[in-house]
């Protein structure tokens, strides 16, 4: 099976670069700085007394004050960097020098691989010596929770009053520890009237996930789903994928068992964002799978974490289940948090001609049991 180049092969890269930093982190921190990097101003990362002043190429308005771009590892790959192996370690972010006659185009060119067609000569471009990996894997999971591409512009650090964050706050971002029920109502559903939606809330993250609880609750361990968000599957019709026929043929599963329940959770793309998946689609329009396209992007390949639908089942008082999934990973990343899976239930659906492509992959390269 093909795997993502660097520390974001695992969402938790920060965490294991140094266990240290997966404890004692402030959310509210991460949080500014997501919201100020959309908006395209600088932050400032901070790890042992060292600070790179970082914005995303992809909303900072001009190049003014950049001295060096900082990109994925896999980004860096595919621009083969002549010399990555010797003056970095290829598992981590890379930082270059800007070029000369630098401006912000030329930035996107080097940050986008769905431009790379149209601006195919590009380079050569040199790494430098890596220097403060924590900080650099930080910066490209707040790209990913932010829904930006991972490449920053690294800027001048000045006297400026720009939001400063450390390793440990973007650990601590997205803890679903202190999750709770926010509310809940009847909600009757075409596959079965007798539903109840919850929904829930964490501190630290501003993102909602439901879930509907379907049939006469008893003792036995309910038929659960959980569904990732897929704006363009769920809502639109798309093809593309499987997610909208799943979601209902999962609700008639539940709803044809005694009880059970379907987590809606929002981590549209796998977890990289909507905008981020539609940029992955574009790279498949171009011929690359739905692996290489997240890898090519600088993401996982799936850069999702379940331990978010464990605490949901665990406030709904459920802790075994039948898990209605071909994907072994859900399987494995319940079972990490405590919730007995004493049952999988195959989901499958019969593909058509725009997402035979993907289900292969998903069969051939993510092993799921299709
Ligand atoms: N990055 C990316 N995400 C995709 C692509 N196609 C679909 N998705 C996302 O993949 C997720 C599909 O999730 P699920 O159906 O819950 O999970 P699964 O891994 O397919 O596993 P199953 O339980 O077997 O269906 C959704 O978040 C979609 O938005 C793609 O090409 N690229
Ligand atoms: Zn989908």
């Amino acid at each position: 099976m093909g795997q993502a180049i660097g520390p974001c092969a695992d969402r938790n890269g920060i965490c294991f670069l140094n266990s240290d930093l997966s404890s004692g982190g402030d959310p509210k921190r991460a949080a500014r700085a997501i919201d100020a990097l959309r908006r395209g101003w600088s932050i400032r990362i901070e790890h042992e007394g060292e600070i790179i002043r970082i914005a995303a190429v992809e909303t900072a308005v001009s190049v003014l004050g950049a001295s060096s771009l900082l990109l994925s590892a896999s980004r860096a790959a595919t621009l083969k960097l002549v010399n990555q192996r010797a003056a970095a370690n290829t598992e981590l972010p890379v930082r270059i020098a800007i070029p000369a006659d630098f401006d912000i185009g030329m930035a996107l060119a080097i940050a986008d691989p769905t431009l790379d067609l149209r601006y195919p000569l590009k380079g050569p471009f040199l790494a430098q010596p890596a220097t403060g990996a924590p900080a650099c894997v930080a910066a490209m999971e707040l790209a990913r929770l932010a829904g930006l591409l991972p490449a920053f512009l690294v800027l001048d650090v000045d006297l400026s009053t720009d939001d400063i964050v450390v390793p440990a706050d973007v650990c601590a971002f997205d803890d679903s520890d202190n999750l709770q029920i926010a509310a809940r109502a009847n909600l009757p559903v075409a596959a079965n009237a007798d539903t109840e939606i919850v929904a829930f809330r964490s501190p630290a993250d501003s993102t909602d996930h439901v879930a509907l609880v379907i049939g006469k609750r008893d003792s036995s361990p309910p038929v659960v789903r959980l569904h990732s968000e897929c704006l363009t599957g769920d809502v639109l019709g798309s093809l593309k994928c499987d997610c909208g026929p799943q979601l209902h043929e999962a609700l008639h599963q539940i709803s044809d068992a005694q009880w059970g329940i379907l987590l809606y959770l929002r981590q549209e793309g796998r977890g990289i964002g909507l905008i981020n998946k539609l940029r992955a689609y574009a790279l498949q329009d171009q011929g690359f799978d739905t692996v290489d396209a997240n890898t090519r992007l600088g993401f996982a390949i799936d850069a999702r974490d379940f331990s978010v639908a464990a605490r949901m089942l665990d406030l709904l008082g459920v802790h075994s289940v039948r898990l209605l999934t071909n994907n072994p990973e859900k399987v494995a990343g319940l079972q990490a948090e405590g919730v007995e899976v004493c049952e999988r239930l195959p989901l499958q659906i019969a593909s058509n001609p725009h997402n035979a492509q993907y289900l292969a992959t998903k069969r051939d390269r993510t092993g799921h049991a299709l």
